[in-house]
């Protein structure tokens, strides 16, 4: 049987913990960068800079993005890049899930105005993001991680930005190598904004590896 590639850098907490604040400067960057009212001269002047810090970075580069050293829950906990948990990826809120002992995968988060999509209203394909890894980690939960099969949302009513929305989701049915999962995004007030339900396989070719 093939392994799942893992062959990748491992960071200890500290080393992680430095990546970290590099990424959460970047996500300012990126906010900044959407939302400055500078004038063009001066966008210009910043753009060699960053070009330039961007250039030090790059000066040693890996493959892959690195992996937490310590495993610390299902496997892709130590994703440390993953799009939507990852503290290195500056792509990522990032969102911090927790996985309770009855299986419900929960997080509380905040998007600001680079996850835009409709005018003040989060980008659905943003959200869909979000509930694919939630419910993917409510699914890995049960023992049986594995990959979208299907992800079906109902947006019931717009997503607010820049105000604390809770995700939650459980799997609800393991039948062999394939889970069901279910979940949502709720804002304040407690009312649901976006509704999925999933379908998560473990490709046959991993069952008998580790992961
Ligand atoms: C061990 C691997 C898992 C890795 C994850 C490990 C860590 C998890 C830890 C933490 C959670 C993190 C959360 C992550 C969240 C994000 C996840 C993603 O974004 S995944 C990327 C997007 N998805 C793809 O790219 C899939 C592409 N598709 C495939 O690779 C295959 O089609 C796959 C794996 C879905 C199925 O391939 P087959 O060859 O293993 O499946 P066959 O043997 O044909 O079917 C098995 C059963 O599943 C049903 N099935 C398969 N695909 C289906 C579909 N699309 N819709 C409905 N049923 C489907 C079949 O009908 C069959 O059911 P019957 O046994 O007959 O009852």
């Amino acid at each position: 049987m093939n392994a799942m590639p893992d062959e990748r850098p491992r960071l200890d907490a500290e080393e992680a913990a430095t990546l970290a604040g590099l990424a959460a400067r970047v996500r300012e960057l990126t906010e900044a960068a959407v939302l400055t009212g500078v004038d063009a001269a001066e966008a210009a002047a910043v753009a060699d800079e960053v070009a330039a810090l961007t250039a030090r970075l790059g000066a040693e580069r890996r493959e892959f993005p690195p992996f937490a050293a310590s495993p610390d829950g299902v496997r892709m906990d130590r994703q440390l890049a993953n799009p939507v948990t990852g503290p290195l990826n500056p792509l990522a809120p990032p969102i911090e899930l927790e996985v309770t002992s009855d299986g419900i995968v929960r997080g509380e988060f905040t998007l600001g105005p680079v996850y835009e999509g409709p005018p003040s209203y989060v980008h659905g394909g943003v959200s869909a993001m979000v509930l694919d890894q939630v419910l993917g980690m409510a699914a890995a939960a049960t023992g049986t991680p594995g990959m979208t099969a299907t992800l079906e949302l109902r947006y019931r009513r717009p997503t607010p930005l820049g105000v604390p929305l809770l995700a939650e989701a459980k799997a609800s049915r393991v039948e062999g190598r394939k889970v069901f999962a279910s979940g949502t995004i709720a804002a304040p007030d407690g009312r649901v904004t976006v509704e999925a339900t999933a379908l998560f396989v473990m490709p046959q070719r991993f069952v008998t590896s580790q992961y």
